[in-house]
């Protein structure tokens, strides 16, 4: 898991690193880490470094100062180097150091002819210490940038971008590679913010970080903690998962999370929803039974719609004391105390009406809004969307493994539901089981990149999990 830490969190383990190593300076750890990025990166897909062309934006703080510094390492290996101080002032020793080493000054005009003949971009106008948003004359260069096509290398952060924020402002840059120091911070990781970003390189400058804001998974992650059937198992220690979803008019959610719960390796499925889906069900999955018996898991709520009775429908399931997964429309009909271990699967839509504000307010602050549901229901919250938050009653964060833009489709929660309902029945905690059912999800979907339907990502999900069996 990556370790994700607020700007502030990263401020104050600098001052504690300075209190303890007086006379270190950081700034040169992190202009050593972002001059061989920038290498790295001219190697990889670039010109090379000797005789490559670099413009170096450089704003009035320290990102400038590491940008600074860093181009004076790269002119040193033969890159030509020009700078422009976006905001007149510019970092001293790190200007001087640059001049040194034959770094060229120029001024806002002059920027815009050197881009077009630039191999790359280094952005170092602002980092965890600039406000969102970009002065008028940085925010043309961001946007010629992109217009040529021209790759942005951002120091820290893209400037213009709230480092802790998941909302960019309208005017950033947009990096190919964001070389940051020290530490993760959530713009680096929550969309829309992350795609901003580009590929994220994290320098460590040898900070000591307390606990983290929140801890984003990958893919090796997953594959370590996803449950493997053993020689003894059967059907009943793998998990039996009991489904209660579909009604007249929605049968097709009842299909969808039964294909996601089956292809997540359930050891068995009773799909106990009402009549359409239960026949589509047959047709479709005939290792699925039908009917009530012993389970280990619910998942109730997708496609119930709005049906007098559904109340009932809810208490029923729920007066089995099981971990559940609720999802959809049952979310709008949570009693106020949940059976232990249970999973909620809102929306931002959903979580608004749920805890009766906006949906614009859940998605200005996402964790808050999950946060105050966990802690309500004291259930674990998978908050769905571009970035899938697992909060749990204490107030933990989890981020799941990001899948592609195209997962934003209707279906895709019915099926990530059955999927979590699986991992429920395995035995897994619901903070587990969401984590885990939202990044398989991700990585089945990462796999067909393209507009494939729901269902089409759930029967990859098998090819995932038989990759865990591997990796292990
Ligand atoms: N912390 C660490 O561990 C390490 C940090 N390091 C580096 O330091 C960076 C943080 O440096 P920093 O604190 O000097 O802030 P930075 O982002 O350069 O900007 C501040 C300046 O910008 C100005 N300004 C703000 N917003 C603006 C806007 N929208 N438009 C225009 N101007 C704006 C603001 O002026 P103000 O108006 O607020 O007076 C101020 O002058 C960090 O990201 C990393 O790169 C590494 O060297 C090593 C370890
Ligand atoms: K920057």
């Amino acid at each position: 898991m990556i370790a994700v830490h607020t700007a502030q969190q990263v401020r104050e383990a600098e001052q504690a690193f300075f209190a303890a190593n007086p006379g270190v300076d950081l700034m040169q750890r992190a202009a050593d880490g972002l001059a061989e990025a920038v290498e790295n990166f001219l190697e990889g897909r670039g010109p090379g470094v000797d005789g490559a062309r670099l413009l170096v934006a450089v704003g009035p703080g320290n990102n400038g100062g590491d940008a600074l510094f860093a181009a004076a390492r790269l002119a040193r290996l033969g890159c030509r180097v020009e700078l422009w101080a976006t905001h007149g002032d510019a970092h001293e020793a790190g200007l001087a150091e640059a001049q040194a080493a034959g770094c060229q000054q120029i001024d806002a005009g002059q920027a815009t002819t050197a881009l077009a003949e630039a191999d790359l971009l280094l952005d170092g106008v602002l980092g965890i210490g600039g406000r969102p948003g970009l002065d008028a004359p940085v925010a043309t260069l961001a946007r010629e940038a992109r217009d040529l096509g021209i790759p942005v290398v951002a120091v820290d952060l893209p400037s213009g971008l709230d480092a802790d924020s998941s909302t960019p402002a309208e005017e950033s840059f947009h990096a190919t590679l964001t070389v940051t120091f020290g530490a993760l911070k959530p713009c680096h990781v929550l969309q829309p913010a992350a795609s901003r970003c580009g590929e994220v390189r994290l320098v460590d400058i040898g900070l000591e970080l307390g606990e983290p804001w929140a801890l984003a998974a990958a893919p090796g992650d997953i594959a370590q903690r996803w449950p493997l059937p053993g020689p003894t198992s059967d059907k009943y220690s793998r998990g039996v998962v009991g489904i209660d979803t579909g009604s007249v008019h929605y049968p097709g959610a009842a299909v969808l999370g039964t294909v996601g719960a089956l292809h997540a390796g359930a050891g068995m499925i009773r799909f106990c929803g009402p009549g359409p889906a239960d026949g589509l069900i047959r047709a479709a999955l005939p290792s699925v039974t039908h009917g009530e018996g012993r389970v280990q898991a619910w998942l109730v709520g997708s496609g119930w719609g709005d049906e007098p009775g559904d109340a009932e429908r809810l208490a029923g399931r729920l007066a089995d004391g099981l971990p559940t997964v609720v999802d959809a429309d049952a979310l709008r009909l949570l009693p106020d105390h949940l059976p232990a271990g249970c999973l909620l699967t809102p929306h931002a839509g959903e979580l608004a009406r749920l805890l009766d504000v906006e949906r614009e307010e859940v998605t200005a602050d996402p964790i808050g809004h999950a946060r105050a549901a966990a802690d309500r229901w004291q259930a674990v919250v998978l908050l769905k969307g571009a970035t899938q938050y697992v909060v749990q009653p204490d107030g933990a964060v989890w981020l799941a493994v990001p899948g592609p833009h195209w997962s934003a489709q209707a279906g895709s929660g019915d099926v990530l539901a059955g999927i979590c309902a699986t991992l429920l029945a395995a035995g897994l905690d619901a903070a587990r089981a969401a984590l885990l059912g939202a990044s398989v999800q991700a990585m089945a979907a990462r796999r067909r990149p393209g507009p494939y339907p729901p269902d089409d990502i759930a029967r990859e999900v098998p090819a995932v999990v038989g990759g865990f069996e591997v990796v292990r």
